[in-house]
Formats: structure tokens, C-alpha cells, sequence
């Protein structure tokens, strides 16, 4: 089992914490994704935004997601510790108090919400207070260390970007941007499974109920097959409603046909090898491709047909 080196007292967090430290809180790797549907949400949306107050938009969903994140590590920080894939976290780690965490987790949290409400409406400043509000919540705090659906329900804070940026130009929700929240809350659960069982020690080293750690790999392969079904179907949904056209039409139906090749595999099979490339490996990386070219072409249709 991982330790962390602060855990044992091996070190004290050393202060000031270094810049990089901060970043490596915001989770940005995971965020370009989330930036990237938020983006194409505001770049789908009818009507005009100052190209200042449109980065403004995307830049207060990258703090408002950065901010969430940095305060999932500093509830978390022990129990990172106890789990090799996040052992060296700024906090597990030491390198960082964690009085500086939650006070940078707070001030991004409100100084994003703020700046969105003052930039561009309270519509999407509130959305993005909920999406703050309910991955810390209602997942992190109240969710993930309870039971194995954890991330089917506290999953839905990662879907509101696209209707984050919808609102930031229209002021409104309308079909098109729940649509796109459906899929990402659909798409959530195969991306985090198939990631889950690779990682399983690891989260049951933390006594994170974690379904393959609960229910173990056949359920899990079961219902990362299920809910792809769900999502294919949230996928298509824009194309059946007439909102979007031929090219996301044509990317949907390719890429979820992929998408569900690459998860029948993973339900097919009864055993993984973490040492090996196997089909869990290939549909969480996939995962990502999928939802990046499906909200790409979300924008381009969106142009074509304008
Ligand atoms: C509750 C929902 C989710 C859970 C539990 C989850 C969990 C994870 C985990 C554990 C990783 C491994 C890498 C890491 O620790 O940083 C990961 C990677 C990733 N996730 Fe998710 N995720 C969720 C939702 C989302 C959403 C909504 C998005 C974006 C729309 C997203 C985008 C990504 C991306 C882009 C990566 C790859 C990061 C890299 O390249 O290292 N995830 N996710
Ligand atoms: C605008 C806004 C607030 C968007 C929120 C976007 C968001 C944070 C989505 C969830 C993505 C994510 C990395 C979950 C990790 O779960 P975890 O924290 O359980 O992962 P861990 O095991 O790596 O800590």
C-alpha cells in the first residue's frame, strides 16, 4: 500500500508552496476537456458575445473547475495518500499546507462565479456556482465515500460546461445545450469504469466504494455496457431532434458505434492484466477522443447551418 510521506511524518509542508503546486490542484489535464465542451457550448449558441467576454466565459469555467477540483483534494488529502495514482498530490504530498489549499479553493470558487455573473449574466454564473456546489457536495463530500453510483449522479457537475457557455451568450437554456449535458452525464460512467477497473487496488486501498471494488468486474463490465447504451442514445438524440446536422450526425453514429465496439469488449472479457494495453485502457483513452470530436462537431455543424 502507498503511504504518503506527510502521513507518516516523514515531512512538514514546506511554505511558501511552489506556483506549479497550485496548478497541479486545478487537475488541467482534466480540464481541457471541460474547457473544451464549455467552449463548444458558447461557440454552438445563437447570437453574438465580444470575443473579451467569451474568453472571460471559458476562463471563469476553467477557475470554476479548477476551483471544485483543488477543493476535492484538500477534503481528499488522505485518502490520496493511500492510493499510488495520486500519492504525489501537492497535499499527500507535502509540498503544500492545507490551509493554503482551501483558502485558494474558496477565493477561485468565488472570485470565478463573480467574474461570470459580472462578465456576461447570473444565469450561467449560478450554473457554474451548482456545478462548483455539487461536484464538492454533493459527489465529494456526500456521494463518492458512500456507495458504488457515486459517479453516476455526482457525475452530472462535469456536464454543465456546455450549458455554462450556452448560457453565457443566450442568458437562456434551451434543447441543444441539455442535450449535450445529457450526453457528457451519460458518457461519465464508461469513462470512469473502464478507469476504475484498472485502478482497483488502488481505490481499495482507500476504502473507496468504487463499484468494481463493491459489486466487482462482472457488474462493472455489465454496466459500463448499459450505460453506453444510454449514452448512444443521448449521442444520437441532437441528430433525431433536428438540432445539429450531417457532420456531428455522421461523427455521432461512427464514433458510438466505436465507442460501443470498443466497450462490448471490455463486458465481453472476465479478467483484466494492468500490465498490458487491454480493451479497459483502449475505452477510457478513447472516451476522451470521443466526447472531444463529438462536441467539435457540434460547432462546425453548428456553423454550416447557420
Ligand atoms: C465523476 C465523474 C468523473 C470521474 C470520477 C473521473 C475520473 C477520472 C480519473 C480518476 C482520471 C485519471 C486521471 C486523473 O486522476 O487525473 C480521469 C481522467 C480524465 N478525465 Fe475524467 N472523470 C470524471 C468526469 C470527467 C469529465 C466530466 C470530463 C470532461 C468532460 C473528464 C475528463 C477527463 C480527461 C480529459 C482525463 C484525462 C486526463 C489525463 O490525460 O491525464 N472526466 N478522469
Ligand atoms: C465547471 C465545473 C465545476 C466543472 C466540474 C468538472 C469536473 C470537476 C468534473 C469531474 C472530473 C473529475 C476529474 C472527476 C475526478 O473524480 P475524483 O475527484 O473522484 O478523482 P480522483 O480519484 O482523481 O480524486
Amino acid at each position: 500500500m502507498a503511504s504518503s510521506p506527510i502521513m507518516s511524518g516523514a515531512i512538514s509542508p514546506t511554505l511558501p508552496a511552489h506556483w506549479r503546486d497550485f496548478v497541479a490542484l486545478t487537475k488541467p489535464r482534466v480540464m481541457t476537456l471541460v474547457v473544451f465542451t464549455g467552449l463548444c457550448g458558447l461557440l454552438a449558441a445563437p447570437g453574438h458575445i465580444h470575443p473579451v467576454l467569451a474568453f472571460t466565459a471559458i476562463l471563469c469555467i476553467a477557475l470554476g473547475a479548477g476551483a471544485a477540483a483543488t477543493l476535492n483534494q484538500w477534503y481528499e488529502k488522505d485518502m490520496d495518500g493511500l492510493m499510488k495514482r495520486t500519492a504525489n498530490r501537492p497535499l499527500p504530498a507535502g509540498r503544500m499546507d492545507p490551509q493554503s489549499a482551501l483558502h485558494f479553493g474558496v477565493g477561485l470558487s468565488v472570485f470565478s462565479v463573480l467574474l461570470m455573473g459580472i462578465a456576461t449574466n447570473w444565469l450561467a454564473a449560478g450554473v457554474l456556482a451548482v456545478s462548483i456546489l455539487f461536484y464538492v457536495f454533493i459527489y465529494t463530500i456526500w456521494l463518492k465515500p458512500r456507495t458504488a453510483q457515486n459517479i453516476v449522479i455526482g457525475g452530472a457537475a462535469g456536464a454543465f460546461p456546455p450549458v455554462i457557455g450556452w448560457a453565457a451568450v443566450t442568458g437562456d437554456i434551451s434543447a441543444l445545450p441539455v442535450a449535450l449535458f445529457m450526453l457528457i452525464f451519460f458518457w461519465t460512467p464508461p469513462h470512469f469504469w473502464a478507469l476504475a477497473l484498472f485502478v482497483k487496488t488502488d481505490y481499495a486501498a482507500a476504502g473507496i466504494p468504487m463499484l468494481p471494488v463493491v459489486s466487482g468486474e462482472v457488474a462493472t463490465r455489465r454496466q459500463i455496457w448499459f450505460y453506453t447504451a444510454i449514452m448512444a442514445a443521448a449521442a444520437m438524440a441532437p441528430v433525431l431532434l433536428g438540432l445539429t446536422g450531417p457532420v456531428y450526425g455522421t461523427t455521432a453514429l461512427l464514433g458510438t458505434a466505436l465507442f460501443a465496439f470498443f466497450a462490448f469488449q471490455v463486458f465481453r472479457r472476465r479478467e483484466s492484466d494492468p500490465s498490458r494495453m487491454g480493451p479497459e485502457r483502449r475505452l477510457f483513452k478513447y472516451s476522451i477522443l470521443y466526447l472531444f470530436l463529438l462536441f467539435g462537431a457540434v460547432v462546425v455543424d453548428r456553423w454550416l447551418m447557420a
